[in-house]
């Protein structure tokens, strides 16, 4: 059975709204993980409440940690790290990639699968280094069963497939025995700023990281502190939504976007205004006004990866050529988003092209017809975007936003007014 279409809505005026954006999924599933992790019980508040974070309590619940939810706010209480269980990681990154390290922790056989497409997701250097550190490991990729225990020490890794690879190791690394050096060998480590997010939560939570030499991390090992934080707005579920500021020439504010932060969504603000629109940061927010008309950019996006599909519906709809650079590991994200944004803009009359890094986008009129989104939460924001513009849009399983963004339907409804 296929799944059904969501009718895009037009902007038939300028969009003027105030967006107030759930928690981030990078920082909450890091912060749920570290709290199972610390030395005590601990609070993460206005947190993510999606399928990937609830995939992430759903595992640490599994492996020993106790959560209660007041709101968005979940209060953790540590256990030890238990075996003999399964694990579901959806197609969520974060959980197959952040876990299993915590998994080699516990006293038995760990199971993890997820997703017909989270098999398909790189997985074995990750795998491998776990075995190199001591670990048992019955395949290179999803589904796979695990047996720790890892003792830690040293260990090299090409990461060049997802930063989540070094993420991963680095967020359980204190735990182990010898703590955890990593290095990177290979093709350079793309989304960096998610890298310097998890050294950042890991600083405070008390743990001593080491990252002043390049491609190389060490953990000490040591007590992971618990903490009470508060998780900041989603920056990069911001993009579809000030897209829209930009496609409708209207103006579109983000609160609480926060003046300094690891998330790599912050770089919206000079995208954006490099394709053309108003940007400004104050205590109100951030705040991003279009003209209607945008500009095409040339753009490395390897440090923000996650930011090209609404970079790619904005590029479809500009008056000029653009060039997405730095990008060729997204062909391992929750799709191959190259392949389908490609796809996708060329059904709806575009003209977009693969490079072996990314994509180029030339100005062409599009026309209405089906986006489909392959599972992919940011492919089916991206044909929201262009559905803004053009009429007769329909994207195909708008629920798949449900991976970080359960509402996104209504908040956009709520956006444009109904
Ligand atoms: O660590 C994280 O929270 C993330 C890292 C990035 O992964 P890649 O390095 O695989 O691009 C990013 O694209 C993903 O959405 C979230
Ligand atoms: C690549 C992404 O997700 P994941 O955490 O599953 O890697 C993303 O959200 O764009």
């Amino acid at each position: 059975m296929s799944a059904p279409l969501w009718p895009a809505p037009t902007a038939t005026a300028p969009v003027t709204a105030t967006v107030p954006l759930p928690g981030s999924k990078s920082v909450t599933n890091r912060a749920l993980l570290l709290a199972a992790l610390a030395d005590g019980p601990g609070v993460v508040r206005q947190a993510l409440r999606s399928r990937d974070a609830d995939l992430m309590v759903h595992a640490l619940t599994a492996l020993g940690a106790g959560f209660s939810e007041e709101r968005d706010d979940y209060h953790i209480v540590p256990g030890p790290v238990r075996g003999g269980v399964s694990i579901d990681v959806g197609l969520a990154g974060t959980v197959m990639r952040f876990v299993p390290p915590m998994a080699a922790l516990a006293d038995g056989e760990v199971r993890f699968d997820g997703d017909p497409h989270a098999r398909k997701r790189p997985m074995g250097p990750l795998l491998d280094a776990l075995r190199a550190l001591g670990a048992h490991v019955d395949n290179d990729a999803l589904p796979f069963t695990l047996r720790g225990p890892v003792r830690g020490g040293e260990v090299t890794i090409d990461a060049s497939a997802s930063s989540q690879l070094v993420s991963g190791l680095m967020l359980t690394g204190a735990r182990f025995d010898k703590g955890v050096t990593i290095r990177h060998a290979g093709e350079p480590v793309p989304s960096m700023p998610h890298i310097a997010m998890t050294v950042q939560m890991l600083r405070a939570a008390g743990v001593t990281v080491d990252d002043s030499v390049k491609d190389v991390w060490h953990v000490e090992p040591g007590p992971i502190a618990a903490r009470d934080l508060v998780v900041e707005p989603d920056l990069s579920n911001a993009a579809p939504f000030l897209a829209a500021a930009m496609i409708s020439g209207g103006t579109v504010i983000i609160p609480a976007w926060p003046y300094e932060t690891t998330q790599p969504g912050d770089s919206l603000r000079h995208l954006l205004a490099e394709m053309g629109a108003e940007v400004s940061l104050d205590d109100s927010g951030l705040r991003v006004t279009g003209t209607g008309a945008v500009s095409g950019i040339d753009a490395d996006l390897h440090e923000v990866g996650e930011l090209t599909p609404t970079v790619a519906a904005l590029a479809a709809l500009a008056g000029s050529p653009s060039r997405l650079r730095g990008i060729a590991h997204l062909r391992g994200h929750e799709t191959d988003r190259l392949k389908a944004l490609v796809t996708e803009i060329n059904l709806l009359g575009g003209d977009a092209e693969e490079t072996a890094d990314g994509l180029l986008i030339r100005p062409r009129a599009l026309h209405g017809g089906v986006f489909h989104t392959y599972d992919d939460h940011r492919m089916a924001t991206a044909g929201a975007v262009i559905g803004l513009r053009v009429p007769g849009v329909e994207v195909e399983n708008i629920a798949t936003t449900g991976k970080t963004l359960p509402e996104f339907a209504r908040m956009w409804a709520r956006m444009l007014g109904d």
